[in-house]
């Protein structure tokens, strides 16, 4: 087994307390009942936490959609044919998914990344041409990827943040990929040590005995891969896949650079598990974003200790479920921005209780 270096510039800096008392004495003297906000205050505390402001902004929002194939489609783990994956690109580009849609109402920059679609793609001003191959091998039967195409992938991912992302104060990071929620569970269950039937589900609509086989094909992978998935990329590099390990790498890089990282689904939360094993300082940065109706979702954030704000029993990918909480992100710190305080207002506070202290 040999240790694979985790690249420069990816390491994560747990944020401090400094700013703590002086954002929860801001939320305090808005005009309203302490804490009445509920989880809206507890995101613009955390954004302002990140920015290390007490002005913190929710704009921009960038959006990356990482796409690649996966050798396990061979094993028959997905109702869709891989070809999906390069006509889900195209749709992409020309604005036709449900992604596209979000972007344009929110507002967010939105690029799609070849990690490695088993296809040519054409040039085109929002496609960043960085794949790794023509997909992976299938991980049930050798390595998904080798050493050099697993670093390529964690590089790439920061050097996106760097290049597309720079002025970027939200990152949010979806994945296209047929057959990725087999890759995904096989990631999940090595990382978390759970057995894979609690992590398998139908992702796009596995029947029983396809679900069945998805299970089986991560036992073949833990007996066969053994030792080597007791390290995050020892993990990524024999079941992961080149967008999810890209989404490592991006996940990395921005929460390095302060930025908030809002997590879509399982697709998502394999990549920042694996992103959390190796900084777990990540999780100051990361706001979970929704729970996948992905049957093996809340078990993985469960294990996680991860709370999601949304449960829209969404099962998409691409993101969405990431960008469905950006309006309560923008909203959050609008509030905190925006709102009158008690004195500015005129309004008086609350009295002390006969009695008490306080
Ligand atoms: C038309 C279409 C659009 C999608 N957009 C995201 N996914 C989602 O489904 C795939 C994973 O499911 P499985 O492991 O069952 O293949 C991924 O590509 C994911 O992003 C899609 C799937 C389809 C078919
Ligand atoms: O939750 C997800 O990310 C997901 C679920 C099903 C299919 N593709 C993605």
């Amino acid at each position: 087994m040999t240790a694979q270096p985790l690249p420069d510039g990816l390491s994560v800096t747990p944020l401090g307390h400094d700013l703590d008392a002086d954002i929860q004495a801001h939320l305090d003297q808005q005009t309203k009942p302490p804490g009445s906000l509920g989880q809206l205050e507890t995101i613009a505390a955390q954004v302002a936490r990140v920015q290390g402001t007490l002005h913190p902004v929710s704009a921009p929002v960038w959006h990356g959609v990482f796409a690649a194939d996966h050798g396990i489609c061979s094993e028959q783990v997905s109702p869709f044919p891989s070809s999906v994956t390069a006509q889900m690109v195209h749709n992409f580009l020309q604005g036709g998914a449900a992604i596209n849609v979000f972007c344009r109402e929110e507002q967010v920059q939105l690029h799609i990344i070849d990690a490695g679609v088993d296809a040519d793609l054409p040039e085109h001003p929002q496609l960043l041409h960085r794949s790794a191959g023509r997909g992976t091998r299938a991980f049930n039967r050798e390595a998904a990827m080798s050493a050099e195409q697993l670093q390529h992938c964690l590089s790439a991912g920061a050097e996106v943040i760097d290049q597309q992302a720079a002025d970027a104060r939200v990152i949010s990071l979806g994945d296209m990929g047929i057959g990725n929620t087999t890759t995904s569970a096989a990631v999940l269950s090595a990382i978390l040590q759970q057995p894979p039937a609690s992590l398998v589900g139908a992702g796009t609509g596995a029947s029983t005995a396809m679900q069945q086989q998805k299970v089986r094909v991560i036992e073949q992978a833990m007996e066969r891969h053994g030792a080597e998935l007791t390290t995050p990329l020892g993990c990524l590099r024999c079941v992961g896949g080149f967008e999810i390990a890209m989404m490592t790498g991006a996940f990395l890089r921005a929460a390095a650079q302060r930025k908030l990282v809002l997590v879509d689904g399982f697709i998502a939360t394999a990549a920042w598990s694996v992103a959390a094993a190796l900084q777990p300082a990540i999780r100051d940065y990361t706001l979970f974003a929704h729970c996948s109706d992905e049957r093996g979702h809340a078990h993985a954030l469960e294990a996680l200790q991860a709370t999601p704000l949304l449960h829209l029993g969404m099962r998409l990918g691409e993101g969405t479920g990431a960008l469905a909480a950006a309006p309560l992100v923008r909203l959050a710190v609008a509030l905190f921005n925006d709102m009158a305080t008690f004195a500015s207002a005129g309004v008086d506070n609350r009295e002390p209780e006969a009695g008490t202290d306080g």
